[in-house]
């Protein structure tokens, strides 16, 4: 198997773990808003969603990604947000 084929399936792995924790996050998301929900809380929680990003950019190894991983728990944020909102309506 050539190179660039091995190396893809490690993408390929990677990206069904992903996926999983993707699923497992949103299904606590939702477990959230269902709470909100019940307790008349707002979704969106700013400072909440400032320790998130500080938190996990401490995990980070390689600084050079740092402004991708802003991003990235930027994209999840906001996906997780509109899972809350399906569960609202
Ligand atoms: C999940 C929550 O709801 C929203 C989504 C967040 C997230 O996905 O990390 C964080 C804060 C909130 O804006 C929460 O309040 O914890």
């Amino acid at each position: 198997m050539d190179t660039m084929e091995k190396l893809r399936e490690q993408i390929d792995r990677i990206d069904k773990e992903l996926v999983a924790l993707f699923e497992e996050r949103m299904e606590v998301s939702r477990q959230i808003a269902r709470y909100k929900v019940k307790n008349n809380l707002p979704i969106t929680d700013k400072a909440r969603e400032k320790e998130v990003i500080a938190k996990n950019m401490l995990y980070l190894k390689d600084p050079t990604l740092g402004q991708k991983l802003e991003e990235f728990f930027a994209v999840i944020i906001k996906l997780s947000k509109a899972v809350q909102e399906e569960v609202k309506e």
